[in-house]
């Protein structure tokens, strides 16, 4: 659906030139649900807005969809869905009338429009709002109406930047939900931005993790954690027993970062769940019994702090302001 080879995208703004995205290479097959991670100003929207024929590349080429992205933008544009980060309704249209004027840009026709409307509307739980003023409707239903605006032409291919950006806790549940359902019960491919760690880990089936303009990693979440970290394992032993305790901890294969604190050792493992019963084992042989035991499975926080250094929310704060003013395509 999506292959793209050393997209890459500079800004000059003031004299300052600002590499936002430095050569990406990526592939989204049929089907997935491919999350873009990384903090603030990191290039996932000037990717996105590359890939949705919004900007154009400053070096590289794309696939999108079966279109090249330069010879056949037009192409690109039929066969794509995109929702922008801030959505594109007007506060004083009604539902209804942003509804078919979008199926116009598509070329519907009224009653193709409404007709489209009114099943994108069930799938996406916005019945009854149709007269409502779009300024009316609660940040989840909006979310949810530029989702139906983007999916009127049936377009197999999402974009999505930032979904859930702004909602409470229980609205981005239920968008998850909607998200989701896109792609089990409509054959959706979808391609989404997050700086939300729980949101990547739980939506995804695959994240690319972007940091300065760069893809510093790739894979499902588990095979992200597993891979970068692994897991973080303590257990509790009686105190005379910590240093020889340690020490059957650091033969486990793969053990690493072995420390004691009072009564309990900690160590990290590839996988927990499977080094716990060796430790027992091998603890019981030596005399020495286990008091407590806790397995913590890494998060995608652990993952970019291993890769960069930082913790992604570090930096988050840390993030380049955008300049005033540049020359966007
Ligand atoms: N129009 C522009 N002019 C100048 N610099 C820009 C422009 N758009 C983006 N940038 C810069 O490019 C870099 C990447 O920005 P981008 O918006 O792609 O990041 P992002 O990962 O999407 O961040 P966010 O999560 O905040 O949306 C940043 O340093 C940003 O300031």
């Amino acid at each position: 659906m999506i292959k793209a080879r050393g997209l890459a995208r500079k800004f000059t703004a003031r004299g300052r030139t600002v590499e936002a995205v430095k050569g990406v290479d990526l592939d989204v097959a049929e089907g997935e649900l491919v999350g873009f991670l990384g903090p603030n100003g990191a290039g996932k929207t000037t990717t996105l807005r590359m890939l949705t024929t919004l900007l154009r590349p400053t070096a590289g080429e794309a696939t999108v969809g079966g279109c090249d992205l330069l010879k056949d933008p037009l192409g690109v544009r039929r066969r794509i869905g995109y929702v922008a980060q801030g959505g594109g309704t007007a506060d004083e249209c009604k539902v209804i009338e942003e509804i078919e004027l979008q199926g116009q840009l598509y070329r519907l026709s009224k009653t193709a429009a409404r007709k489209r409307g009114a099943e994108l509307t069930q799938q996406l739980d916005l019945t009854g709002l149709d007269q409502r003023l779009t300024k009316t409707l609660s940040g989840g239903q909006k979310r949810r109406l530029d989702i139906a605006l983007s999916l009127i032409h049936d377009p197999k291919l999402l974009f999505f930047d930032e979904p859930t950006t702004g909602l409470d806790p229980q609205s981005r549940a239920n968008l998850w939900e909607h998200i989701r359902r896109l792609r089990t019960e409509h054959g959706v491919t979808l391609f989404l931005t997050t700086h939300y760690l729980d949101e990547a880990d739980s939506l995804c089936d695959r994240i690319l993790v972007i940091d300065n303009g760069e893809i510093v990693a790739e894979g499902s979440p588990d095979s992200l954690k597993a891979r970068v970290s692994g897991d973080g394992v303590t257990v509790g032993v009686e105190a005379e027993f910590v240093a020889r305790a340690a020490e059957i901890a650091g033969q486990l294969p793969g053990a690493h970062e072995v420390t004691t604190v009072d009564s309990s050792v900690s160590f990290r493992v590839p996988r927990g769940d499977t080094a716990m019963p060796e430790l027992l084992r091998a603890l019981d042989g030596a005399g020495i019994a286990m008091t407590a035991m806790e397995v913590r499975r890494p998060t995608l926080d652990d993952v970019f702090l291993n890769l960069t250094g930082r913790s992604l929310r570090d930096a988050e704060a840390g993030a380049p302001q955008q300049p005033e003013a540049a020359n966007v395509a």
